[in-house]
């Protein structure tokens, strides 16, 4: 069969957009899913979004993993989906939709630049050994390094370690790399290796909002910038002395690389 798709990136996280307001897309079909996100016999991306219609938002984002199962929230993605309903014509400038951990609010900007609200973030906890674990619609284990150490880092073995350790193993997790700035104000550093992806991605938008949470306890205060190897997020919100934050909102760009027909 010849399925019409589009590319997005949001900072590098890329994903294969379909347009599934018809609901026509096998959502079990986990191989097809993956060849599409395969970069070497497929299109090729971190992930494969379906833009699907629903009768109580003004669409749903239906997010799968390039292993070709669903995932969880997706940041970056739910960036990208938002500048795919503005193409489509589906929304103008604002929306509400739904994603796996239920309803976000979005704005899109002139310059494209979309702001979305995450889920409030209900607390987070240290994991002996390994760094700090959040969720931010997805799970995220956090680790702050040490000056200068970051850009040396080997972030598939370190990541896959603690992915696949005794405690994350069954269900997995995120883990971040992060570098606190030199000069106060400046952006903090994060590498990500990604769960379902199995590897370093550019960047991960739910890997960075965890960082400016869990930074938050180390000095930043919100905006806060984040420098991906994909480019720059920034992160705001308001932390509370329960140590819940709300009012989160992930800002950053989602571009349409490209757009095509693929036999599957
Ligand atoms: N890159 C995404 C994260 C997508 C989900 C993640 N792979 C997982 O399975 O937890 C983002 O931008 O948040």
């Amino acid at each position: 069969m010849t399925l019409p798709f589009f590319k997005y990136q949001g900072t590098g996280n890329d994903f294969v957009m379909m347009d599934d307001r018809a609901h026509q897309f096998d959502e079990h079909n986990h191989t097809l899913v993956r060849h599409l996100c395969d970069r070497r016999r497929g299109i090729g991306a971190d992930g494969l979004i379906l833009l699907r219609q629903h009768p109580e938002y003004d669409f749903e984002m239906v997010y799968f993993n390039a292993d070709g199962y669903l995932g969880s929230m997706c940041g970056n993605g739910g960036r990208c989906t938002v500048a795919f309903a503005r193409q489509l014509g589906v929304i103008k400038t604002e929306t509400t939709f739904l994603a796996a951990d239920g309803p976000h609010k979005a704005r899109i900007d002139a310059d494209g630049t979309v702001h979305l609200r995450m889920q409030d973030v209900l607390g987070q906890q240290e994991v002996e050994n390994c760094g700090v674990f959040l969720d931010t619609g997805s799970p995220h284990l956090v680790r702050f390094q040490p000056a200068s150490t970051l850009a040396e880092l080997n972030v598939v073995a370190e990541g896959r370690a603690i992915r696949y350790n005794d405690r994350f193993r069954e269900k997995g997790t995120n883990v971040n790399f992060v570098e606190a700035p030199a000069i106060p104000g400046q952006p903090w550093q994060v590498r990500t290796y990604e769960r379902g992806v199995e590897d370093e991605t550019l960047s991960c938008g739910t890997g960075v909002t965890a960082v400016a949470l869990a930074a938050s306890r180390r000095g930043a205060a919100s905006p806060v910038h984040l420098r991906t190897p994909g480019g720059d997020l920034r992160v705001t919100f308001e932390g509370h002395p329960d140590g819940t934050f709300t009012n989160v909102y992930l800002s950053g760009p989602a571009t349409r690389v490209f757009e095509g027909k693929v036999e599957a």
